[in-house]
């Protein structure tokens, strides 16, 4: 399949809000985007629509080759990762990591389906594999929050989605700790078949090089969308932001933003 994503004349509205208003977009396979926009933009609601949690009101809206109103929305959530802290409240406090990472298999909060050995084994490669190692056996109320981030990447890919999503992923996170989380993510970017990567943030600091399209979503309409080296430059965010904003290069080919 080629396509992850297509938004077409896409809109949502609640009461007497539109919420979303005629989006355009399309993701393609191999294709890794980062979404900008500020609070109340319409972020959310464009994740939870492309999760089956919400329909549009008007459009049509293809995620992974279907469309809304002919897909199974089950099977459609164990292919489309998610990592949120928002899942992090969801989850049971008392589970051990191991479990929590399984669980990501069947797409549920918590394990309540028969499974293998090899799926127990395949769970804790999954999250060896993501430099999580020292976490196997610990409950997760005990684990920080960058590993409990960590942990939700696990999970996510232990189905192998085709998208993986990751709604402000550094959140609650120290420098370091985002350092840290931010390189495993460039890790999964250079895995061979890795998932589409969907990126929301509201720092421009987070969107690696690995994010090379980047679209700018303001009040709920698509400001622009584009190469990152063309959405992410001070002429471009001054004129999204409607703000004077000074940019500063920062190691490893990333861009932060401070308001002038
Ligand atoms: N069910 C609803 N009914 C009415 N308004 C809603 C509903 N859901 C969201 N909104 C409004 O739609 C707008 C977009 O909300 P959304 O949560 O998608 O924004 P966001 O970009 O994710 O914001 P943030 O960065 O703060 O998380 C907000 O103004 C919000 O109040």
């Amino acid at each position: 399949m080629n396509r992850i994503l297509k938004f077409d004349d896409v809109s949502v509205t609640r009461g007497k809000k539109q919420i979303l208003k005629h989006l355009d977009w399309e993701v393609h396979n191999g294709e890794n985007w980062a979404i900008l926009g500020l609070n109340g933009a319409g972020k959310t609601t464009m994740l939870k629509m492309i999760q089956g949690d919400l329909w549009p009101t008007s459009g049509k809206l293809e995620v992974l080759g279907g469309v809304f109103g002919h897909i199974s929305i089950p099977e459609l959530k164990t292919k489309v990762g998610w990592v949120s802290t928002a899942l992090q409240d969801q989850l049971h406090a008392g589970d051990v990591v191991d479990s929590i990472v399984l669980s990501g298999k069947f797409a549920s909060i918590g394990v309540y389906q028969e499974f293998t050995k090899r799926d127990l084994q395949e769970a804790r490669q999954t999250l060896i594999d993501l430099g999580g190692e020292k976490l196997l056996g610990k409950p997760y109320a005990v684990l920080s929050q960058g590993e409990r981030q960590l942990v939700l990447i696990a999970r996510a890919m232990m189905a192998k989605p085709q998208l993986l999503i990751l709604d402000e992923p550094c959140n609650g996170l120290d420098l370091f700790a985002r350092e840290e989380l931010l390189n495993r993510v460039a890790g999964i970017a250079e895995m061979p078949n890795h998932p589409a990567l969907l990126l929301v943030s509201h720092y421009t600091e987070e969107m690696l090089p690995c994010f090379k399209h980047v679209l700018l979503l303001r009040h709920g309409e698509i400001v622009q969308k584009g190469r990152r080296e063309e959405m992410l430059t001070a002429d471009t965010l001054s004129e999204f932001y409607g703000k004077p904003i000074q940019t500063v290069s920062m190691r490893g080919n990333r861009l932060a933003v401070y308001p002038k």
